[in-house]
């Protein structure tokens, strides 16, 4: 029989953290906040383990333990609290609790205790699949759990946060976690990807206009910021807004109003603000390019994001549930063996998490055996090559972009710019490769070695500098 925990917490983030977990390693759980909701579920019900925090909405956890004694006297009991005083620690020994965790806590060390109570009174959890309603990223890793822990702090508040981490790795689903999660999930999530947007649009897309504001503008238009009133609006790719919109931003920020472009009044917003980017906003900073005074304003929360590869221990349980994900899109169901996995972890994954969610479905698409091994990813890897750069940026291409943007070069010579663009820095770095040895450089370059001291001086690139490593 499924083991049923009772979670009496009445911190929704923790208890959704805990609950995800517990659901996740196959266990049924019913949660509440109160301690009478508790006295309640207790007389109904045997529970297998209880976890309960302190200080609760209407008590204190802790104080009238004997009453859960008397209804269910086995129950062995985990407590979480954030009084972490010794005192409390104490009081919980006296007690006879079966272990007790001081939050922060580690959630897998939770878990094990969790576990090690079930199998003390014989039962243990299913294995199930997690049930709906629940956080929606996977992985246990630390650099993850630190990544719940921030996301708690953002539920009940409204600051605003900032999203940093490689493209893949999850920042858009992280803000829908915080929305869904958060105060504000009645209200409307809506997202905007600020590279995708012509510069010349994005103030109107955001902010909207009026009438006649300019040429094309034949209606008034409500912005993506009017229409997350009451509700949360993602900016992604906040690094590749242009100056005259970050100005804006920072002013509707400051003051909660914005102004639709050829408006002559300013209408009250209120929507929270989540920005994300996978550029570094320092550099930019220093350059010019992004206000210093916006990032301070956005970045009052900051939440990274690890790169996969940071926490290869995830790997495994995301490619499963991929391949879980595929099935429940009426795809072939298929397992992986543990070999497999390993090579899995050991892949760079460029494409963070989404590099590995497209591989997974391409497996359930294309394996021949039911268990993937080794064998069919390697297969898998070769024959995807040439398509990777749709699915993990290989960098060109948002290093083209970002040039296209940046330099906007005239047109009729894009090509010739751009090849010369990338000339310098490619020889730059064969020559320091080859500490200065020029005609080793001309030979790996598979050019002429008077074309090459032509493309020096042309370039101005000292040879010197680079032979030293200076
Ligand atoms: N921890 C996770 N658990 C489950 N799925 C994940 C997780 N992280 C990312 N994903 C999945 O990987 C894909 C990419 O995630 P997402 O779009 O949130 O990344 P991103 O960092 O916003 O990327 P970009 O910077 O390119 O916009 C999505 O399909 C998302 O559902």
């Amino acid at each position: 029989m499924t083991a049923r925990i009772l979670l009496v917490e009445d911190d929704e983030a923790i208890a959704l953290i805990v609950k995800t977990m517990l659901e996740d390693s196959g266990y049924a759980v019913a949660h509440t906040a109160s301690v009478a909701g508790r006295d309640a579920l207790l007389k109904d019900e045997t529970f297998a383990v209880m976890v309960t925090d302190i200080r609760l909405t209407d008590g204190d956890g802790l104080s009238d333990i004997d009453r859960v004694r008397g209804m269910q006297p086995d129950l062995p009991i985990i407590v979480v609290s954030a009084q972490n005083s010794l005192d409390t620690a104490i009081r919980a020994s006296e007690h006879g609790v079966f272990e007790y965790f001081p939050k922060p806590f580690d959630i897998d060390e939770l878990g094990k205790a969790v576990e090690q109570a079930a199998r003390s009174r014989g039962t243990s959890p299913s294995v199930s699949e997690s049930s709906d309603g629940n956080l929606p990223l996977i992985g246990r890793s630390a650099p993850m759990q630190q990544v719940y822990r921030m996301i708690t702090r953002v539920l009940r508040n409204d600051l605003s946060v900032l999203i940093t981490g490689e493209s893949g790795t999850g920042k858009e689903l992280v803000a829908e976690a915080i929305h869904q999660f958060g105060n504000r999930k009645s209200g409307p999530f809506i997202a905007v990807n600020c590279a995708a947007i012509p510069h010349d649009l994005i103030e109107s897309e955001l902010f909207g206009h009026e009438r006649g504001a300019f040429t094309g503008a034949v209606a008034q238009a409500i912005g993506k910021f009017e229409q997350a009133n009451g509700g949360t609006l993602f900016l992604d790719e906040i690094g590749d807004m242009p100056a005259d919109a970050q100005t804006r931003l920072l002013r509707a920020l400051q003051s909660s109003r914005i102004r639709r472009v050829g408006g002559r009044h300013d209408v009250a917003v209120d929507a929270r603000v989540i920005a994300a980017t996978n550029r570094d906003l320092g550099s930019l900073i220093e350059t010019g390019q992004f206000r210093e005074d916006l990032f301070y304003r956005l970045n009052v929360i900051p939440i990274h994001l690890p790169a996969l590869r940071e926490r290869r221990e995830d790997i495994g349980t995301l490619a499963r549930h991929f391949l879980s994900l595929a099935e429940k899109e009426g795809l072939p169901r298929r397992q992986i063996a543990p070999a497999a996995v390993e090579l899995l972890e050991e892949m760079e994954w460029r494409g963070n998490v989404r590099e590995l969610r497209n591989l997974m479905f391409r497996l359930a698409v294309t394996a021949r055996e039911d268990v993937v091994d080794q064998g069919t990813i390697r297969e898998l890897r070769v024959a995807s090559a040439p398509s990777r750069a749709s699915d993990a940026d290989n960098g060109f291409d948002t290093l083209i972009a970002q040039w296209l943007r940046d330099a906007k070069p005239s047109g009729g010579n894009i090509h010739r710019d751009l090849l010369r663009e990338f000339e310098k820095p490619l020889i730059e770095r064969i020559l320091v490769q080859t500490e200065g040895n020029q005609v080793q450089a001309a030979r790996l370059l598979g050019i002429n070695r008077n074309t090459l001291r032509k493309k020096l001086s042309e370039l101005a690139i000292d040879v010197g500098r680079l032979a030293s490593g200076r």
